[in-house]
């Protein structure tokens, strides 16, 4: 059996452990040939295609990226459409997809399977906001790299008294915030799924700033202050239309010098927290995740994705891996918030 395996939208590290764990697993237990499209969807829609042998995949679990690329290309717009993929996976005598992505991905991989294209799913978010498996790689990495970030943010913060704004991903869920924030200590984190007052905000670093400690505050991109509406955007929309978020931490950092009268820095990460090394947990989801996709093509688990339960691993249909996102309940952020001020 031959395997088309695509990447996309937004890359995270793990995505290069997924491809090794489908090709060697594929490869030498199940027989299976792969190829790789690049760039996501516009690789299956243009039939831009590399192969991706043993070789290819070589060492690379611990690669950042995705050596594939990836895009957040809509496959049924432009000169895409199921037609247009039926043929280009005939034409090079592929008989199924393994498609990593995250909500988006799944979302256009459901259209294509109920449309008859033979596809299996993997889980691929940073943000954590797939309510259907309770993890998937990319995020613990984020949450690290955020939490290193924030400790260095603290001693210079130390040294100069004053109050550090981080701002972390995370789109409409506040799980890296969270996560990066009770582990670095802040003194308020500030998510999407808790619109907060800016005299909550200012009552907290100020409660920090009394006992001599220099406040941390986390901001997740999509937080919204309790007499907004919605999340700051200004740097126009992503290929799908959406607005792309971030800029909250930099428009918080002036408000909060001037309410409280503390000299106050904002840092956005940013992609910094998609780049470099996946830690060992993400590298082991990973490679659990790509291993178990190959199994499931050998299943004919098509429209169905594989998902964490725990420790193990299960398989999802791609509506139920849609239907629900996972924001952060209230009681994870009454309990980190115990600790604010
Ligand atoms: N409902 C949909 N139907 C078809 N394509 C979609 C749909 N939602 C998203 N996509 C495509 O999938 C791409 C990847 O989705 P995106 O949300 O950007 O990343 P992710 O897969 O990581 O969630 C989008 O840019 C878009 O072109
Ligand atoms: O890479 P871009 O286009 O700047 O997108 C940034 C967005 O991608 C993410 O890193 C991940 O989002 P997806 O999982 O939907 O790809 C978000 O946290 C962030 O808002
Ligand atoms: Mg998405």
């Amino acid at each position: 059996m031959r395997i088309g395996l695509l990447t996309s939208g937004g890359d995270c590290p793990g995505l290069n452990a997924v491809i090794r764990g489908a090709v060697l697993k594929g490869s030498t237990i199940h027989g299976q040939d792969f190829v790789g499209f690049r760039d996501g969807w516009r690789g299956v829609v243009e039939d831009d295609v590399v192969p991706l042998t043993r070789k290819e995949i070589q060492g690379i679990a611990k690669q950042g990226g995705t050596i594939l690329g990836t895009s957040r290309t809509n496959p049924f717009e432009g000169n895409g459409g199921v037609d247009r993929i039926r043929s280009n996976m005939e034409r090079r005598g592929i008989d199924a997809l393994i498609a990593i992505g995250g909500e988006g991905t799944l979302a256009a991989a459901k259209r294509l399977t109920d449309a008859g294209i033979k596809i299996v799913g993997v889980p691929k978010t940073v943000d954590n906001d797939l309510g259907a498996t309770d993890y998937t790689f990319g995020f613990d990495t984020a949450v690290q790299i955020a939490t290193d970030a924030m400790d260095r943010l603290r001693t210079t913060g130390d040294s100069h008294s004053r109050c550090m704004v981080a701002e972390v991903m995370g789109r409409h869920v506040g799980w890296i915030a969270l996560q990066s924030g009770m582990a670095a200590g802040a003194h308020a984190i500030l998510i999407p799924e808790q619109a907060t007052s800016l005299e909550q905000l200012a009552a907290w670093v100020r409660g920090a700033y009394d006992r001599g400690r220099a406040p941390l505050v986390v901001v997740a991109e999509g937080f919204v202050l309790d007499h907004e509406n919605d999340p700051h955007s200004e740097r126009g929309l992503d290929a799908f239309g959406r607005p792309r978020l971030g800029g909250i931490g930099e428009r918080l950092a002036p408000l909060i010098e001037e309410l409280t009268g503390i000299e106050t820095r904002a840092t956005t990460l940013g992609h910094i927290q998609r780049g470099g090394t996946p830690t060992s947990y993400d590298r082991v989801l990973a490679t659990r995740f790509g291993m178990a996709a190959s199994d499931s093509v050998v299943e004919g688990n098509w429209g169905r994705m594989v998902a964490l339960r725990g420790t193990d691993i299960v398989h999802v249909s791609f509506e139920e891996a849609l239907s629900s996102l996972k924001t952060v309940p209230q009681n994870r952020y009454d309990e980190a918030a115990i600790l604010f001020g």
